[in-house]
């Protein structure tokens, strides 16, 4: 029988079951699992087990919660423990290729205040879009997986390949632990592992599937300026003191300008220059310069041109600043002067940056910017974490296999992409598994990742877990 003979009971199945996989992922949304906020830890913990009491359910064996210790600093809490990784398998059959998934079940910050039209932590459709925290990043597609289980055992269709499902916490805090385990367990839990599937991205535009081979790394510092030792009032103290905040003002707006361009000496050097050839990969993509503003909800882009926009979000390095922990941020009059300011930034990275180097070209320019103020305000700068870029051949088994599912499930060869966002844990495992590794997505580009009224489609939602089945049926099958 055919690939695509075999997999329509499959299909049908997960069509129908969609009110139960809207359900999973209702419940995995009201998990407040935001990796980033050390006061709901608990609840990336509880996350762990939410996963683990679905694994269990659909039969998964040899599962384990791994232990990564205590978290590194900078943290509040010296003793912050950091979630479990979550590693399960469906089959051992050797005479079987071995998949292995990979997705996130933390998430980022989200709060009513930030100016979400409902419940960020309660999944509400709307039409045909199911809108929380999480519901395209990444817990959609981390549950999508855990669907296409449920779904092969509804209809008794065996899994055709052996699947190692590895889940992680700490993605949308830099990964932290992981890359050692991925490391130590290339040979253990992860051998013999043919290929690595990652649904953790999003088309580029609203109707078009893609592919992805490439994504930017992610450096991510904080720059902290002390003075009193205790929040001062203005009217008493402005005026005769050094600010912190002033200092930390001064600083922050020298990294870059408002074009976008980074302004420490060394950082765009370091960047690979863009040939002939691989300019040319740009000219096929569809996209829609129009939709990139709907998603951002207003037009105020630099670049008109589709190749501009492409190599800059892509391509090339980019620095934004985050925010500022300690500083005065909520609504009315306060006329206080922090005693101590915190500013984030992060800098996306691209081939061929040298981490280590750019940390320390950032290092030194901050050092010497805050020398030239004379302030007598204490600084400290740091890199909170780190995640490498990465980039692949995208002409592989792997490939095709997502390829020609994307095809059968939405009836058109998907575009090839890069993301200027970052899965830091993707080159670790290309290099300690020493395979290939595809981004096969599940949500739009308009979906709103990491910003107030995060959603993912229906569509999106139910045939992406029929992408996600036929890939693995595809990867078994070989190349065609
Ligand atoms: N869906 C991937 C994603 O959102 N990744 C984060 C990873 C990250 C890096 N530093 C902090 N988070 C991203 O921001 O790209
Ligand atoms: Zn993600
Ligand atoms: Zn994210």
């Amino acid at each position: 029988m055919s690939v695509e003979e075999s997999l329509k009971p499959l299909f049908s199945a997960i069509t129908e079951l969609k009110p139960s996989f809207i359900d999973r992922l209702s419940q995995a949304v009201s998990i407040p699992s935001v990796s980033s906020d050390e006061s709901l830890r608990p609840k990336v913990f509880e996350m762990a087990e939410f996963l683990k009491s679905q694994l269990i359910t659909l039969g998964a064996e040899d599962i384990q919660m791994r232990d990564l210790g205590i978290q590194p600093p900078p943290v509040v809490d010296p003793k912050l423990q950091l979630p479990p990784i979550v590693l399960a398998r469906f089959g051992q059959d050797p005479a079987k290729k071995t998949i292995l998934v990979y997705g996130h079940y933390d998430v980022q910050p989200a709060s009513i205040e930030d100016g979400w039209a409902t419940e960020p932590f309660t999944l509400v459709q709307k039409d045909d879009k199911l809108i929380g925290r999480g519901s395209t990043d990444d817990k959609g597609p981390v549950i999508g997986w855990l669907n296409s289980i449920e779904a092969h055992r509804k209809v008794g269709l065996e899994l055709p390949v052996n699947l190692v499902c590895c889940f992680e916490g700490m993605e949308e805090s830099g990964s932290l632990g992981l890359e050692e385990l991925v490391a130590q367990e290339s040979d253990k839990y992860f051998k013999g592992v043919d290929a690595v599937c990652i649904s953790d991205n999003y088309w580029l535009g609203t109707k078009k599937p893609v592919l992805t081979y490439g994504l930017r790394g992610c450096n991510y510092y904080q720059i902290t300026v002390s003075g009193a030792n205790a929040d001062l009032h203005s009217g008493v103290f402005g005026g005769i003191i050094h600010e912190p905040m002033t200092d930390l003002f001064k600083v922050m707006s020298q990294l870059v300008d408002v074009k976008g361009n980074i302004l420490i000496p060394g950082v765009n050097e370091m960047v690979a220059p863009v040939t002939a050839a691989e300019d040319k990969l740009y000219d096929p993509i569809e996209f829609s310069a129009e939709e990139l503003s709907q998603a951002a909800g207003a037009d105020t882009g630099y670049f008109d041109d589709k190749k501009d926009i492409l190599q800059h979000r892509w391509r090339f390095p980019s620095l934004s600043l985050h925010g500022i922990e300690g500083a005065f941020s909520g609504a009315g009059a306060k006329t206080v002067i922090p005693a101590k300011v915190v500013g984030k930034f992060s800098i996306r990275t691209v081939p061929d940056m040298d981490s280590d180097k750019l940390d320390q070209f950032v290092f030194d320019f901050v050092k010497a910017k805050f020398a030239e103020l004379g302030t007598k305000n204490k600084l400290n700068v740091e890199l909170i974490h780190g995640g490498a870029y990465w980039v692949s051949d995208p002409f592989n088994d792997n490939f095709t296999a997502a390829a020609n599912a994307t095809k059968l499930v939405w009836g058109v060869d998907p575009d090839l992409t890069r993301e200027g966002g970052s899965i830091p844990i993707t080159l670790t495992f290309e290099q300690e598994l020493k395979t290939g590794v595809v981004l096969l997505p599940m949500g739009r580009g308009d979906d709103g990742a990491h910003s107030i009224n995060e959603k993912l489609d229906v569509p999106n939602y139910i045939e992406g877990v029929k992408t996600l089945s036929a890939y693995l049926h595809y990867y078994a099958a070989g190349a065609k």
